[in-house]
């Protein structure tokens, strides 16, 4: 039987100040099983404000609603940089039917905003920062389930620069085409997504696909590429897509948890030569993917399946 949505972690042991070892021990467990099986689960009691949530995801419908050339004033120029900063729709030929608007951390030099619409950059600082928070707790967790060395994962993704965030807009589906972003995979550590209500987000297991249908207040998790590569596949990087609604638009806000573009990364000996397992991936520079993967984004392939995602690494066993 298929399951009707993606697990769902209560994270409110990690916030009780008395200590809950019990509760954190069967997140862990929860979590172990979700990062293995599906690669996607939902967390509540995060302690992100459901308000904060809904308030974004309105100034970004306010920002959305803008004649194109107010938005694109926004966009980066092109050649300019080879970074999808500021706001983006998907080039006409692209399988793709979206539009984004992106950010990197507060402060950040390439960062821009509207200039009439103040709320939404001050909304989306102070989600930033959640955010870093809870990437920063998921990483631990993500740790202490692959049975790591305390800390390992935090002091070797310790520089933040490369982190990012984006609000989404999918258009409404058309009479003959609903696709809203194409099958893939996250090129980064972990993502958290929250969506409104409209829903159309699906997660490939078994050859299924499987609708994470929204919870008002929750925070959808995966497992993306760089946490695959570094368990050996231990645990997944899941395939998903987004599939569009007729009749409405889709408004949805993703936070990537990334590494250092200058990192190396490559399957660790705790799930390789330790174990006698052979490594499924070879090493690589977390900039050259990064590269394919953006040119990926703005120059699309004619094929889909031409695009580049983290099997360009896969050794064959
Ligand atoms: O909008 C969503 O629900 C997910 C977006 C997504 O998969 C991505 O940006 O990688
Ligand atoms: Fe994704």
């Amino acid at each position: 039987m298929v399951s009707s949505s993606i697990p769902t972690v209560d994270l409110s042991p990690f916030f009780n100040e008395e200590g809950d070892e019990h509760g954190k021990k069967e997140a862990i467990e929860n979590i172990t099983k979700a990062c293995s099986e599906h690669g996607f689960f939902n967390i509540m009691n995060h302690g992100i404000p459901t308000d904060l949530m809904n308030k974004a995801l309105q100034l970004s419908k306010t920002f959305f609603q803008y004649p194109p050339e107010e938005k694109l004033k926004l966009s980066p120029a092109p050649g300019d940089c080879q970074i999808p900063v500021g706001y983006n729709i998907q080039p006409d030929h692209s399988v793709d039917k979206n539009e984004y608007f992106l950010v990197f951390q507060p402060g950040s030099s390439m960062n821009v905003y509207p200039e009439n619409l103040p709320e939404l950059r001050s909304v989306i600082e102070d989600l930033y920062s959640r955010f870093l928070g809870i990437g920063s707790l998921l990483e631990s967790i993500i740790n202490d389930c692959l049975g790591l060395p305390q800390n390992f994962l935090k002091e070797y993704n310790n520089e933040r620069a490369w982190d990012f965030m984006a609000a989404f807009r999918y258009f409404p589906a058309t009479e003959k085409e609903a696709n809203g972003i194409t099958e893939h995979e996250d090129g980064n550590c972990i993502t958290f997504v929250f969506q409104d209500e409209v829903g159309g987000l699906e997660v490939r297991k078994d050859g299924e696909w499987i609708p994470v249908v929204p919870v008002e207040g929750h925070i959808v998790v995966n497992v993306a590429d760089f946490i695959q590569v570094l368990s050996n596949k231990k645990f997944k990087s899941a395939t998903h897509r987004v599939v569009r609604t007729k009749g409405r638009s889709r408004y949805s806000y993703g936070f990537f948890y990334n590494l250092h573009w200058d990192k190396w990364v490559e399957p660790l000996p705790q799930f390789t030569t330790e174990i006698g397992e052979p490594p499924k991936y070879k090493r690589f520079l977390v900039k050259e993917y990064q590269k394919m993967r953006m040119r990926n984004k703005l120059d699309p392939p004619a094929r889909p399946e031409d695009e580049i995602g983290i099997t360009y690494y896969a050794i064959d066993t």
